[in-house]
């Protein structure tokens, strides 16, 4: 765990003390897009791009699922990394279902930022969303990189699946300011506290949140309705780490997913999405977060549970 700081890497851990022991999320870096739009720095091209991932994220997480149902996969190229991310950052080192790096073979994650600039300073996150011909970094903001994913590249794949249409576009808005507050952020926000009064200020809100879509999602089948958006991958990911490691790990631990039955039918309704279970990968996931945070989890020992059939029936087709 570290930072790069002018170019060399820093191993630190996140700095809470100047901050009443909360979490706080750096922005993100690099926000260029890519457009059909003529005269565009980066145009949608096949074979282009390259995003890398690590399986365990799930910010990373929501642009393989946009990768996936959008039929980007013959297009973009993916490199994974190793769950374990420790004093070096996230690595390319072998590990069951992680690959090498594609493009240079590096060895660790942040020569990829300093491949893209010499001198950055930065967190060194995943996703990476990577332009072949210029050589650097398009953007590393998943929110970002799922918009372009949904429509930059329609014309080359002929998918034209909108997760954000125009009439959505400001509930989607407003269902994403508050889930990423309290829950996609939440769940960090509440396992990197480092006094009971940051833990409580983010805990709380998380299960108020929660309360708040289950009785949402009892008279609709997804967030804004009978079609699934955005907003509902990017609660997704958050909802199919939740059980198997942010109650445990994160001590988010008011309730288990499995606890609210809408909320519970509605992530095994996303999970049976065709496809989407392929970009689920729970031993990367269990593995990076019981792992890789050791000062939570000083043993290092990865629990076992929680037994969760996914598959099974979710009998939300009737609602909404
Ligand atoms: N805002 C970024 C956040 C990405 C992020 O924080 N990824 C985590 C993995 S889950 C990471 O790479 N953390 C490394 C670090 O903070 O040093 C996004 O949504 O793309």
């Amino acid at each position: 765990m570290g930072l790069l700081v002018e170019g060399q890497w820093q191993d630190v851990w996140y700095d809470t003390e100047g901050n009443e022991g909360k979490f706080k999320r750096q922005e993100s870096k690099f926000r260029e897009t890519i457009s059909t739009q003529s005269g565009a720095k980066y145009a949608p091209e096949s074979g282009r791009y390259h995003l890398y991932v690590s399986l365990a994220c799930p910010w990373a997480h929501r642009t393989l699922i946009f990768r996936k149902l959008k039929g980007l996969e013959p297009h973009i190229s993916v490199s994974v990394v190793n769950p374990d991310m420790l004093d070096k950052g996230w690595t390319f080192a072998p590990y069951p279902g992680a690959t090498e790096d594609h493009l240079f073979n590096f060895d660790y994650m942040h020569q990829v930022y300093t491949k893209a600039q010499a001198d950055i300073t930065t967190r060194v996150t995943v996703p990476v969303l990577w332009d072949k011909k210029t050589q650097t970094i398009v953007n590393n903001e998943s929110s970002e990189i799922i918009r372009i994913f949904n429509t930059a590249f329609n014309t080359l794949t002929g998918n034209t699946d909108d997760y954000y249409p125009d009439a959505l576009a400001n509930e989607i808005d407003e269902l994403n300011e508050r889930i990423y507050h309290d829950v996609n952020n939440g769940v960090y926000k509440s396992g990197f506290a480092t006094t009971q009064a940051a833990y409580e200020e983010a805990v709380i809100p998380l299960f108020e949140t929660l309360d708040w879509l289950e009785a949402r999602l009892s008279s609709r089948r997804y967030l804004t309705g009978n079609t699934v958006t955005e907003a509902d991958w990017r609660l997704f990911t958050t909802l199919v780490r939740f059980d198997p490691v942010y109650v445990g790990h994160f001590k988010c631990n008011l309730k288990s997913i499995k606890d609210y039955p809408n909320l519970y039918g509605y992530l095994r309704d996303l999970y049976q999405v065709e496809g989407v279970a392929e970009t689920v990968n729970m031993d990367h996931i269990k593995r990076h977060y019981y792992f890789s945070h050791d000062m939570i989890n000083p043993t290092r020992v990865v629990p076992k549970g929680p037994l969760q059939d996914l598959n099974a029936p979710h009998e939300r087709d009737t609602i909404g």
